[in-house]
C-alpha cells in the first residue's frame, strides 16, 4: 500500500486497485469512492469478484496493486481507526458453531468495546436485539442449532451492538425473512443518515433500500 498523496476523499477510497485471485484479474486500476452517508450496490454475476473486493477492502484479501485510504489516510497506517470503524459481514457469518449467540455476540462486542460496557448491560442488549430480530429467548443456544435465517440473524446483530463507521455487507439479505429484511433496510438507512458508510451485494433488488451509487464487478 503506497503512503498518503494528496487525498481528498472523506470516507473510503480505493485507488487504482487490481484484485485478481488464481491468476484471474478480477477487477483492474479501479477507483471507487464510497463517500459518508451513502449506500453503494455491488452487483455483478456468480464468480464475477464482489467477495473478493469486499475481502480486498476489509483487509482480508491482499491488492496486486493500488492503495486503499480512510479519511484520506492508507488503511492500514498504524494511526488509522479503519479497522476500529468497520464492521464486515462475510458470506460466511464468522460465528464459532461450539458457543452460545450471546457467547458469539459478546465476543465480538468486547473486541470492539474494549471493556467500555459492563457485561450486565451488553448481556441486556444483546436480549433486546435478539428480541427485535424475532429470535428473543435463545441468548444460551448453541450457534450450531440454529436455522440458517436464525444464525444469519444472529450475525446482523453485530451491527446494532458494535458501534461503527463503516459496515461492508456480502449479502445481507440472504436467508431473511420479509419483515427482517425491512428491519435491516431500516436500520442501513438509519447508519447513512448518521453518516455511516455501506457497501453491500445482493443478488435481487432490495424494494426496501434506496441506494446512491451502484458499482458493477463484471467478467470480460
Ligand atoms: N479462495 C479462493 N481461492 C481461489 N480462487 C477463488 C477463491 N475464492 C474465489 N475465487 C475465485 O475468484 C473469482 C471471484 O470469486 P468471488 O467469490 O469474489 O465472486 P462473487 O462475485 O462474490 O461471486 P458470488 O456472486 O457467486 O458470491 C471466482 O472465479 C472464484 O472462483
Amino acid at each position: 500500500m503506497s503512503q498518503s498523496k494528496d487525498i481528498q476523499f472523506d470516507g473510503l477510497y480505493a485507488h487504482e486497485l487490481t484484485v485478481s485471485r488464481s491468476e484471474q484479474i478480477l477487477l483492474e486500476d479501479a477507483d471507487l469512492h464510497l463517500a459518508p452517508s451513502t449506500i453503494t450496490y455491488l452487483y455483478g454475476e456468480n464468480g464475477a469478484g464482489k467477495t473478493s473486493l469486499m475481502r480486498c477492502l476489509a483487509g482480508l484479501l491482499p491488492s496486486d496493486q493500488g492503495s486503499i485510504y480512510w479519511n484520506k489516510q492508507p488503511i492500514n497506517h498504524p494511526d488509522s481507526s479503519y479497522f476500529q470503524d468497520l464492521i464486515f459481514l462475510a458470506h460466511s457469518l464468522s460465528m464459532k458453531n461450539e458457543l452460545t449467540i450471546a457467547e458469539n455476540l459478546s465476543f465480538y462486542a468486547n473486541l470492539r468495546l474494549k471493556g467500555g460496557i459492563s457485561q450486565q448491560s451488553l448481556s441486556k442488549q444483546i436480549s433486546d436485539v435478539l428480541l427485535e430480530l424475532g429470535i428473543g429467548g435463545l441468548e444460551n443456544r448453541m450457534f450450531a442449532e440454529l436455522s440458517a435465517g436464525q444464525q444469519h440473524k444472529v450475525a446482523l446483530a453485530r451491527l446494532i451492538l458494535e458501534p461503527a463507521k463503516i459496515w461492508i455487507l456480502d449479502e445481507p439479505f440472504v436467508n431473511l425473512d420479509q419483515k427482517t429484511r425491512g428491519w435491516l433496510a431500516a436500520k442501513t438507512l438509519e447508519f447513512k443518515n448518521n453518516g455511516g458508510v455501506v457497501l453491500f451485494t445482493s443478488h435481487h433488488h432490495i424494494d426496501e433500500l434506496p441506494v446512491d451509487q451502484k458499482v458493477g464487478v463484471e467478467h470480460e
